[in-house]
């Protein structure tokens, strides 16, 4: 399972909690203009916008979890499991395998608006990148500082949904987490009056009870609902250090740590790795569950009219500040 956000201060905020209980081997890739993406069913994308993103590497092709592009359009996909539907190739449509999606549309789009647009006529094919790595059943959180949307794949094509709460999960399908949040209509930061009993003495004896009612669970849905509450209530300063360390605090409330969910063959998931991309700036901030230190890159300190990727490991031991 996963959480990706959208969030905006002076900048905008973009990224996500990778939730698995396995890697690929991720690294932070910076993709210049003139890096050729041989596409399956496409001509080749050889000239496109350049990106920063997290990406597994094989066969030098960068397979992209989540990234953004130079002109601040962020894209990431999360697990979709038994509803994603990858379709046969259709001939009147572009054909864009999974794994190509995410450079595809930063490649070529600059706001959600266009990539409204070009979502129009694609047909997500069922084709894998290789035996090894079969199709992974995902949906796709796009957004820019102005909206965000939903793509979700299904058995009659693109579903593509407004987000105008700037959070996706997982299951269920985008439409039915929205209704969710109908249940919690009632929640606040503030204390709330006694509309129970009014004249029956009940004590605030805790503050947070407003939230009394807030998931605070595991499961998809419940993540669903505490990010966009905490997101939706969220205070902090404009300047670069306090929104990204709030950025990080939001994902914070939906982190998983290992050994609450038990995956089988003492396997659990956690939260490998939580990103947050300043997308005006280029700018992309990471923590990995072993090294709570924020580390960031800039796209822009590459030369991005390149034609080859520049791949970071990402650092996962811990950096601990002794203070004496
Ligand atoms: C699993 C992850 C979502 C996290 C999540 O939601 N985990 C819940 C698991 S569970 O539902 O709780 O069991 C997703 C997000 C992005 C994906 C990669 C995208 C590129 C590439 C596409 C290829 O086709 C297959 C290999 C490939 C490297 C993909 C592997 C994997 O699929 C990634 C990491």
């Amino acid at each position: 399972m996963c959480t990706a956000v959208s969030f905006k201060t002076n900048s905008h905020y973009f990224g996500r909690n990778l939730d698995l209980e396995l890697s690929y081997g991720e690294k932070a890739v910076i993709v210049p203009r003139n890096f050729v993406f041989n596409l399956r069913k496409l001509p080749a994308l050889s000239e496109h916008y350049a990106m920063i993103g997290v990406a597994a590497v094989f066969a030098d092709t960068p397979l992209y979890y989540d990234a953004v592009n130079e002109y601040g359009l962020g894209m990431a996909g999360l697990n979709f499991e038994g509803n994603a539907v990858f379709r046969e190739f259709e001939p009147e449509m572009d054909n864009v395998t999974p794994f190509e999606f995410i450079p595809y549309i930063l490649g070529q789009c600059k706001t959600v608006a266009e990539a409204r647009e070009m979502l129009a006529n694609i047909n997500l094919v069922n084709e894998a990148f290789s035996p090894e790595l079969p199709l992974s059943p995902l949906h796709w959180i796009i957004s820019d500082k102005k909206e965000s949307i939903v793509v979700e794949p299904m058995a009659d094509g693109l579903k593509v949904y407004d987000d105008p709460v700037g959070v996706l999960t997982n299951n269920p399908t985008f439409d039915k987490q929205l209704f969710t949040l109908n249940n919690y209509r009632t929640l606040s930061p503030k204390t709330p009056e006694n509309t129970f009993y009014p004249g029956v003495e009940l004590d605030t004896y805790s503050r947070g009870m407003g939230t009394l009612g807030l998931p605070g669970d595991l499961t998809s849905s419940s993540r669903f609902v505490k990010a966009v509450f905490t997101k939706a209530h969220s205070v902090c300063q404009p300047d670069e250090n306090s929104s990204v360390g709030q950025y990080f605090h939001i994902l914070g409330s939906v982190e998983q740590q290992k050994g609450c969910c038990d995956v089988g063959n003492g396997k659990y998931e956690y939260t490998i790795y939580s990103d947050c991309y300043n997308t005006d700036k280029g700018i992309f901030y990471y923590k990995t569950y072993e090294n709570s230190q924020i580390t960031a890159l800039d796209m822009h300190k590459v030369d991005l009219d390149g034609h080859t990727f520049t791949s970071y490991d990402l650092l996962e031991t811990q950096q601990i500040n002794y203070a004496n």
